[in-house]
């Protein structure tokens, strides 16, 4: 029978078991309870404090992990690089932020979708998952959500292209193609992402095709700055059409999502020349242009509230390494043929029509794909 002590600690025993005469007990049991995804043993690190606990005995038992940075919104895309890492790494982490450093002034930082919920519940089922699948090495481990102050402990710099602060460039391939359109876009990218590897410490860090100017620049800021981790890069993953899986293709909604894989087309018409044979610039360029062209004609001919419009932003040819545009495709290394296009808010929009998140802004998409090297 247990036999209550005549303490003020001992009066608490008795109402609550949590708390104990024995000091060592005492202190520990009145620690915050580590947060964890419902449903799951995944933990979630808000602090870099907290990280770095975690990380530091899988460091000394030479338990390897592996980093798959996102901004959330989860789709099938995330979870395949997810997938990828708990193949290769006994655990994953996600970290999951919106990182302001990334989004021009004028961009679409407010209205990002952010889906917490949705998303925790995702990887809670993608971790059961990976536990029965016996293929694996790891699992999901933790989720790190940090909060602005946490990432940017100097204060957050801003988002102006003359902003101030501790930055990441890597030049030129940051300046070229999305880096023209969003001249901050890559300074914030790699600025967060060494952060995130510097506070994670993974072996490997997990990125998608989809993103393949991200993918280069990532890649030549580990090699330069002597990181050490290794870049992994993950096939985009697609909708039955062909169009890229993105968190952005909310927005898109009903009307805007059946033309929004213009540019996939595009970029496949390309594609084919080249595997027809065809390494000038012109022929294989002119393919993608072909089909832009004649999707906006077929747009323009509609009535305004049924049509859709487009503008493309750029569609590249270029080095695999550099990024650079080339007029003829080298063969013996092939080739990166990408592209951006903002699908325009629909016009005349119809009474209950499913205009997408946010009320269907205008929206930048972009897609790639590689050309091969073939042999001679
Ligand atoms: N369809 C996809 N297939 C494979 N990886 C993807 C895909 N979409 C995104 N990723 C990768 O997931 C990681 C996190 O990307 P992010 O959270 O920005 O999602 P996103 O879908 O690219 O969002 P956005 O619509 O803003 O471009 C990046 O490495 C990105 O390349
Ligand atoms: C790599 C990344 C998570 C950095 O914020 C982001 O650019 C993304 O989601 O691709
Ligand atoms: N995946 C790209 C993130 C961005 O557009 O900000």
């Amino acid at each position: 029978m247990q036999r209550l002590v005549a303490s003020s600690t001992g009066a608490r025993a008795a109402l609550c078991p949590r708390y104990t005469t024995s000091p060592f007990f005492f202190t520990r049991s009145l620690r915050t309870a580590a947060e964890t995804v419902p449903q799951s043993p995944i933990r979630v690190f808000r602090a870099v404090d907290d990280v770095r606990k975690w990380r530091k005995p899988q460091m000394i038992n030479y338990r390897s992990v592996g980093l798959v940075p996102t901004m959330g919104a989860l789709h099938e895309g995330h979870l395949a690089l997810i997938r990828a890492a708990a193949r290769e790494n006994h655990h994953v982490v996600v970290s999951i932020y919106v990182n302001p450093a990334q989004f021009g002034v004028k961009e679409d930082l407010s209205s990002y979708p952010v889906t917490w919920e949705t998303d925790i519940a995702a990887l809670a089922k993608l971790d059961r998952e990976l536990a029965d699948d016996g293929g694996n090495l790891g699992r999901i481990s933790a989720v790190f959500a940090p909060t602005t102050p946490e990432i940017y402990p100097s204060g957050f710099p801003g988002q102006a292209i003359d902003s101030k602060g501790s930055f990441v460039t890597i030049t030129p391939v940051a300046e070229v193609l999305e880096g023209a359109s969003r001249p901050t876009f890559f300074r914030g990218v790699a600025t967060v992402c060494m952060k995130l590897f510097n506070i994670v410490q993974p072996e490997k860090v997990y990125f998608g095709q989809k993103d393949v100017q991200q993918t280069v620049v990532i890649r030549r800021m580990v090699k330069d700055l002597m990181v050490p981790t290794e870049v992994v890069i993950c096939p985009t993953e697609r909708e039955a059409d062909g169009l890229a899986m993105a968190s952005r293709n909310v927005y898109l909604g009903t009307r805007r999502r059946e033309v929004a894989i213009v540019l996939n087309t595009a970029l496949r018409a390309a594609e084919n020349a080249y595997r027809a044979g065809r390494t000038d610039r012109a022929s294989v360029l002119g393919a993608a242009q072909d089909v832009c062209d004649m999707m906006l004609r077929a747009q323009r001919d509609m009535k305004p509230s049924e049509r859709v419009l487009f503008e493309i932003d750029y569609i590249s040819l270029a080095d695999p390494d550099s990024l650079q545009e080339v007029d003829t495709i080298d063969v013996a290394k092939g080739a990166v043929l990408s592209g951006a296009v903002r699908m325009l808010p629909v016009e005349e929009p119809q009474n209950g029509e499913d205009l997408g998140h946010s009320g269907g802004p205008a929206v930048r998409l972009i897609d790639n794909i590689i050309l091969p090297p073939k042999s001679t």
